[in-house]
């Protein structure tokens, strides 16, 4: 890439022309207004030439264009991806060594939605002053000046952090309810094969957490990038599509290091959410029960703490919408320290939920009834088991009804359910496991999921309709794993058998072949649950 150099070139040499070419390879640190390499360039040739120069500067610190205006005056470069304007900084000479920034500059920094405007007072090859704006989204831009002593002890990037912090809460621009989020998805693929598959539940979690999707973009994996997550020429092309549509978030299928997150974000101008925080995000949303709702505020607080940097900021980039929903009406607004005070006094409270939970547990296992976990992927019909179980057993069912949506069930529920004379258990459902499960909310729903571990045997669902329903079924032996929970008595649940086409009968052999006691049923039509509580009768015989 060659930046665009624009504007009155008549009479310059080219070899000076070159000199200021050479610039953009001089890199601008995230904390530094401008490279002090390229600020003194700029000032030796704005005296050599008379005439004022501007600079864009991206939020990544790469220099996008130059224009050379005459003597008092410049015409700045077109800019020319529209939804970058907001993350630009332009940087310009006064040869007249005045660093009072014009009604002119003012105007061109509210119409083109500049980051910030710098004018650079330069006299005689020497730097007289600074004085910079930054666009606010309410009220009038912020101005400071700099002296030419301290002006490399500014700090940009905490600059930006902290207006942004400041602004008044209203300010913020809170998504509208019923105005949804148009989401881009990206992703890196390990092959060619399974894009699609990826995409879709990525596009599920979206849907799920109430966002539309505009766009969607993927890579190979090996040529995707530790810093920014994709490589340069792929970023190129998201930052091409994402004008085109209009997309107010990103979101990412992998969990994102703190590099890439800001990466993205800087580069974007987008709010970047990682699968994790999508997830989360959808948990949020869904917790019902007390101890849900600390589980998952802590987990979101956890989750974000590493991506703040510098003390004050808050989170006040994600704006609001997606990814900034907590549980109930917590908003996460919080900075760092209060943060981790958060974090303590939830994790406090959360042992005491749990402790109480333990006496109610003990209650029941005093009970003498045998515990049976329904476990498996996310919308394979745990919950929809759980209610025609209580159907056939003829009590009533309090079960909300099962919903066509990733993590409907999110808080355990038990119930004692009198199958006949000899079987009575209590049966629980659980949380669906999902792949990419992040850690830190595998940790968090480990309390949760210890209704499995203290289970006597498991029901394993499968959605035996879905393409993916053996890497699914994986996932969970691993999560069970995870739980040391593989060793227990386990039938397996081959669900929505009604959705299988004939060409799916190999892959549902292969299920009943790898699975321990394969039961095919469909528990929308109604099938009898009496095989299996036949082989639990017998596995809990056996126990
Ligand atoms: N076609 C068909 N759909 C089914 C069958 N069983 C369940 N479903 C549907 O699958 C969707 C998910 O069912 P749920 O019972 O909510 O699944 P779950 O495993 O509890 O899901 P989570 O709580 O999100 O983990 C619902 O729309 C059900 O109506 C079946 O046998 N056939
Ligand atoms: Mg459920």
């Amino acid at each position: 890439m060659t930046m665009d150099i624009s504007g009155d070139l008549s009479g310059i040499r080219a070899s000076q022309l070159q000199e200021l070419k050479a610039l953009e390879d001089i890199k601008t640190e995230p904390s530094q207004l401008i490279n002090p390499g390229i600020l003194r360039e700029l000032i030796q040739l704005t005296r050599l030439w008379n005439r004022e120069i501007a600079v864009y500067l991206s939020r990544s610190g790469r220099l996008l264009a130059a224009a050379v205006g005459r003597h008092a005056q410049v015409t700045l470069p077109q800019i020319k991806r529209r939804s970058q304007g907001k993350h630009l900084r332009c940087i310009h000479t006064h040869p007249s060594g005045n660093f009072q920034l014009s009604s002119l500059d003012y105007s061109a920094l509210t119409s083109l939605e500049l980051e910030s405007m710098a004018a650079v007072g330069a006299l005689e090859g020497k730097l007289t002053g600074i004085q910079m704006a930054f666009l606010r989204e309410e009220g009038p831009p912020y101005t400071l000046e700099l002296s030419p002593q301290d002006w490399h002890h500014f700090d940009y990037q905490d600059c930006l952090g902290s207006l942004s912090s400041f602004r008044p809460a209203k300010s913020k621009k809170v998504t509208p309810k019923n105005a949804r989020e148009r989401a881009f998805l990206i992703a890196l693929q390990d092959s060619e094969l399974d894009t699609y598959e990826d995409l879709l539940e990525l596009r599920e979690l979206a849907r799920t957490a109430g966002v539309d999707v505009v766009g969607e973009l993927v890579q190979l994996r090996r040529y995707g990038q530790s810093r920014s997550y994709f490589g340069r020429g792929k970023l190129e092309e998201l930052l091409h599509r994402l004008q085109e549509s209009e997309a107010n978030v990103l979101i990412c299928d992998d969990e994102l290091s703190p590099t890439q997150m800001r990466t993205l974000e800087m580069e974007t101008g987008l709010k970047v959410l990682d699968r994790t925080g999508l997830i989360l995000d959808i948990f949020a949303q869904r917790a019902r029960s007390r101890e849900g709702k600390l589980q998952v505020e802590l987990a979101q607080l956890k989750h974000l703490l590493p991506y703040l940097t510098g003390q004050g900021q808050a989170l006040s980039r994600l704006g609001g919408g997606v990814g900034t929903r907590g549980p109930g009406e917590t908003k996460l607004e919080l900075d760092r320290r209060r943060m981790r005070d958060r974090i303590n006094h939830l994790e406090k409270e959360l042992k005491q939920v749990l402790q109480h939970r333990d006496v109610q547990r003990r209650q029941r296992t005093r009970s003498g009834l045998p515990i049976i976990a329904l476990v498996g992927y996310t919308n394979t019909g745990k919950t929809t088991f759980m209610k025609l179980a209580m159907e056939q057993a003829g009590s009533r069912s309090d079960i909300p009804m099962g919903e066509n949506k990733l993590f409907a069930t999110l808080d355990p529920i038990v119930r004692g359910i009198k199958i006949d004379s000899s079987l009575e258990v209590l049966l629980s459902d659980t949380v669906g496991f999902i792949r990419k499960l992040p850690t830190q909310l595998l940790r968090a729903f480990i309390a949760t999921l210890e209704e499995v571990q203290q289970a006597d045997a498991l029901i394993h669902v499968i959605d035996a309709s879905h393409r993916q329903a053996l890497e699914h079924a994986e996932t969970v032996r691993d999560v069970l794993d995870q739980l040391g929970c593989l060793d227990k008595p386990a039938i397996t649940l081959l669900n929505k058998i009604d959705k299988i086409k004939p060409e799916d009968e190999p892959e549902l052999e292969d299920l009943e072949k790898y699975f321990p006691y394969p039961v095919k049923i469909s528990l929308t039509r109604g099938d009898s649950l009496k095989p299996v509580w036949e082989i639990l009768s017998s596995l809990l015989k056996h126990e």
